[in-house]
Parts: C-alpha cells; sequence; structure tokens
C-alpha cells in the first residue's frame, strides 16, 4: 500500500544529490509533518551504499568510483510497509486513551523498537537510520531513540518528540512535553533505564543530561538530527566526497528555514563541512562556530561544551593557539557548572586529550620553534598564561561537589609541564589581585595559602573571584596531587 501521497514518489528514482535535496525540500514545505521514517530510510540507503562495501574492483585492478547510487521507489516503499506493519501490527493503539501519549504507551513503542535488534556490537558507524534497522536490525543508541519518535509519529502520536543532549538521546511527551522518558541505552556497561523519567538523573546535575538544558526537537528539528547525524565516514581515514556534499546542502536548506538555530552541535556540524569544502556565498566556517556558541548562551544558559570545543579544534588546526586556548578555557567555563558522574566519560576524554595532548603539543611547538615569533609570543602573553589557569580552574570546580574524582597524576604532571614552559615574568603579571575582605586591605592576616579559598568558598563563591584564586587553586592541585600537601578537600 503506498503509504505516501504519491507526492513523493515523483522525486524517484533519487539519482543524484539535487534530487535528495529537492525531496527534503518538499517534505520541509509542508503542508504536513515531514515523514521522517521516509527519509531516514532514503538517507540511510544512500549512506549505506557510499560508505559500505565500497570499493569495487575490476580484474585489473582498477577502483570503479561508485557513481551516486540510484534509490527506487520500490525499495524504499517495501522498507517503509516494513516499518509500518511492524510499529502498527504490535501497538494496538484502542488499549491507550487517545489525546496525549502516556508512559506506557512510549514504553510499548520503545519496547517495539527495542525487541527487533540483533543482539550482537553496536557502536559501530552507520548504525543510526532505518534503513540500518530495517535492513540489518541493528541501530546505535541515538537510533534506537529516533526509531520510537518515527514509530510515533507512524502512530499519531504528535505529542512525542526527541530530546538530545551532547552525548544521550530521550523523549518528551505529553501536555507541553513536560514528560519525559529514557527509550535507549548509554554507554557500556550501564543498565538501561527505558521507561524511566529522567528527573532524577537530571538531579546528578551530571552532563549528560545537560542540568535541564537538553535540545527538545519539532519535528522540523528531528529532520535536522536526522541530518546531522549522517556519517560520511568510509574509514578512519577517508570521507565519502558524495555522503559529504549531501550533508553539506541538507544542513544549508535546514539551515536557511531557521531549523539548526537551537541545535548548536548541527551547526558546530556544518562549521566542520564548510572549512574542508567551503560554499560559495556562504558564512565562513568561523561564523557558523560562534553562531553555535550564539545559540547555547541564547537558548541552554550556556550549558553545551561542544560549541566551544567545535571552535577551539578549528582554531588549533589553524595554528591559532591563542584563540584555541580560549576557547577550551570558555569550554571548562561551561563543564565546572556540573558534578562529574561516570556516565560523563564522553566528555572527561576530551578534556583529558586537550589538558595531556593539544596544550602540551601547543608549548612544546612554540618553545621548540623559536624561529617563529607571532608563535613564541604566547608563552609571553599572560593572557594565554591566565586561560589555561581559567581552563584547569574549571577542570577543578567541575571536580568540587562531585561524587567521582575527575583529576589524576597524570593532569598535575601536564600542568606542570605546560605551565613551566611559560616565562617567569609573564606569569608573575597577571593579576592575583587577593579578594578585598571587608575591612578593604588585602591581607587580613588569614593564611592566605588559599586554604581559605577552598574550605569557605563553594563554586559560586568562587565564580566571582577573578583569576588570583584561579591560580592559587591549580596552585593547590598542583601541590596536592605531586603530593606536596593534604589534598584540597577531604575526599
Ligand atoms: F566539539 C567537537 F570536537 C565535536 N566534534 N564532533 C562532535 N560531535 C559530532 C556529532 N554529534 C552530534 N551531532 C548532532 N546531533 C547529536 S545528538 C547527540 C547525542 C546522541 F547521539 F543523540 F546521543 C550527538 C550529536 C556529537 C558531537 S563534538
Amino acid at each position: 500500500m503506498a503509504p505516501f501521497h504519491g507526492r513523493e514518489r515523483r522525486h524517484f528514482p533519487l539519482t543524484s544529490i539535487a534530487s535528495v535535496v529537492e525531496l527534503f525540500r518538499e517534505q520541509l514545505e509542508g503542508p504536513d509533518e515531514p515523514n521522517l521514517a521516509l527519509l531516514s530510510i532514503v538517507l540511510g540507503c544512500v549512506e549505506n551504499t557510499l560508505t559500505l562495501n565500497r570499493s569495487v574492483t575490476t580484474s585489473n585492478d582498477d577502483v570503479l568510483r561508485p557513481i551516486f547510487p540510484v534509490v527506487d521507489w520500490e525499495t524504499v516503499d517495501a522498507l517503509y510497509s516494513k516499518f509500518e506493519a511492524l510499529v502498527k501490527g504490535s501497538v494496538d493503539l484502542t488499549k491507550y486513551p487517545s489525546g496525549n501519549s502516556t508512559r506506557e504507551l512510549v514504553k510499548k513503542v520503545s519496547d517495539v523498537i527495542w525487541g527487533s535488534l540483533s543482539r550482537n556490537f553496536k557502536d559501530r558507524a552507520h548504525l543510526q537510520s532505518l534503513y540500518s534497522f530495517l535492513t540489518g536490525n541493528k541501530l546505535d543508541c541515538f537510533g534506537v531513540a529516533f526509531g520510537v519518535v518515527a514509530a510515533a509519529q507512524l502512530l499519531g502520536l504528535k505529542d512525542l518528540h526527541l530530546a538530545l543532549s551532547e552525548d544521550h538521546a530521550w523523549v518528551v511527551f505529553g501536555r507541553d512535553s513536560t514528560d519525559t522518558a529514557e527509550v535507549t541505552w548509554h554507554g557500556k556497561g550501564n543498565e538501561d533505564k527505558r521507561g524511566q523519567s529522567i528527573a532524577l538523573s537530571v538531579a546528578e546535575k551530571s552532563w549528560l543530561y545537560l542540568n535541564g538544558h537538553p535540545i527538545v526537537c519539532d519535528r522540523l528539528m528531528e529532520v535536522s538530527a536526522i541530518v546531522s547525524s549522517l556519517n560520511p565516514g568510509i574509514n578512519v581515514s577517508m570521507d565519502s566526497i558524495e555522503m559529504g556534499a549531501l550533508q553539506q546542502e541538507l544542513l544549508w536548506l535546514l539551515y536557511d528555514r531557521g531549523h539548526l538555530s537551537r541545535y548548536p552541535m548541527a551547526l558546530g556540524n556544518l562549521g566542520d563541512l564548510e572549512e574542508i569544502t567551503p560554499t560559495p556565498g556562504r558564512p565562513p566556517p568561523l561564523a557558523i562556530f560562534q553562531e553555535a556558541i550564539s545559540s547555547s548562551v541564547k537558548y541552554y544558559n550556556n550549558h553545551h561544551v561542544y560549541p566551544y570545543t567545535y571552535l577551539g579544534g578549528f582554531f588549533y588546526r589553524k595554528r591559532n593557539y591563542k584563540q584555541a586556548i580560549k576557547c577550551w578555557a570558555d569550554a571548562t567555563n561551561v563543564i565546572k557548572q556540573f558534578n562529574y558522574t561516570r556516565e560523563d566519560i564522553e566528555i572527561y576524554k576530551e578534556f583529558l586529550e586537550i589538558a595531556n595532548e593539544l596544550i602540551p603539543n601547543i608549548v612544546k611547538a612554540v618553545s621548540a620553534n623559536t624561529t617563529d615569533r607571532v608563535q613564541m609570543n604566547i608563552l609571553y602573553n599572560p593572557e594565554v598564561y591566565a586561560d589555561v589557569l581559567r581552563f584547569y580552574d574549571g577542570i577543578c570546580q567541575w571536580e568540587e561537589g562531585s561524587s567521582t574524582p575527575v583529576l589524576h597524576v597524570g593532569w598535575a604532571q601536564n600542568l606542570t609541564f605546560s605551565l613551566n614552559k611559560f616565562d617567569s615574568q609573564t606569569r608573575a603579571k597577571i593579576d592575583l589581585g587577593k579578594d578585598e575582605d571587608s575591612d578593604g586591605d588585602d591581607d587580613d592576616g588569614e593564611d592566605n595559602d588559599g586554604t581559605d579559598e577552598f574550605k569557605s568558598s563553594d563554586k559560586q563563591t568562587r565564580e566571582t573571584k577573578d583569576v588570583g584564586n584561579s591560580n592559587a587553586s591549580v596552585l593547590k592541585l598542583e601541590e596536592s596531587l605531586t603530593g606536596q600537601r593534604e589534598t584540597p578537600r577531604g575526599r
């Protein structure tokens, strides 16, 4: 049975990037909601063809370059009908009161997707689409959550939407989307919490749930999520040019309609693509990365970390080390608002790489390459030194109040390595102003080795102090981790 109004049929067979873009344009223009299952099947089919079983060689070993795959209507219609039969065959809507979705109904839809998954390994690439689900019974964490939303759309559940953090996905439903439910798993070795509300997890103030500032999608942002989670990767070192071009064009189509404005990671993805292949007449990557930051500040109370690490990575690749370090300090200025829990491992790894590889590489590169006067001067620049301290202070504040420690002696070794590369006069130049106490003089007799800052301060108070306390806390950190003094906080 043709599941669509036949309007979509006229685009098939899809034989080029332009034909896929036209299908998406028509879907986005309405009047109906875009059909999430259809679009996910189409993109999954194209991605699968362009990135898997890629190179075909002839007898004399020429590598045949695949042209853009032909996506037939019959293929898509058959897969769509299979999905529709599975979903409508498994969920008897008469058993659920009409109107807003209930937790039981959401759990049932999640069970339908969950129950169809093959048991084996699930954190490979290209497992995010309904094409993967319908042809291989495999989905990754995002794909399961997306599949639940696509199934809900098929069932006419208009209140059920996708919620996204920087490393997890769940759903919102009910009147004004205030109810939430886990529908997929997260990470390795964590029991899935499907069916539960996310309220308890948010209360832990973990980065994983963005402390109440997730991306809550509407149907059009759910299309943005499908496009943004496209993976043009053929292997670790090669991307499909056609797939990257398709993702870039679809992201601009969504950008022009405003469907990326509240989606910082999609803007970051677009910035990365524009850095590789600039689109004539479009803003430069820097402007797009800055838009991602503005989006997080404007809509998510500056609680997203990735906008700053997207931009930091961009500056690092451009060898603009001063700006890169500033972005990374701005990134820990975000993470310090959270408490570290074991499920935040992905962002921990991000900061570990910055602290223990990228910053040491920078200070090594600029001190080794003394001929490059421009780069050399960052080791004589107190603002850069202050940003390195700010970076570490954010990590320290992240650890404060957390159930799980963040720092270990490896951090301190890299900290001392990086700080010692800065010229000693430079280190003296930063404003170490002590905080004014009530009678206004600096030294009120208490031992000013910074201990008091640890005992009395919590995150809020330290927030208002200048970099001086960051310096104190970082030096305390260095001493505590290298064993010269007791740990600043009993743990
Ligand atoms: F900060 C930079 F270094 C980054 N480079 N790539 C980054 N990615 C790439 C793409 N990505 C994403 N891009 C669009 N949307 C989403 S929703 C989501 C969480 C989950 F997968 F749904 F669980 C992840 C994610 C995750 C972050 S951050």
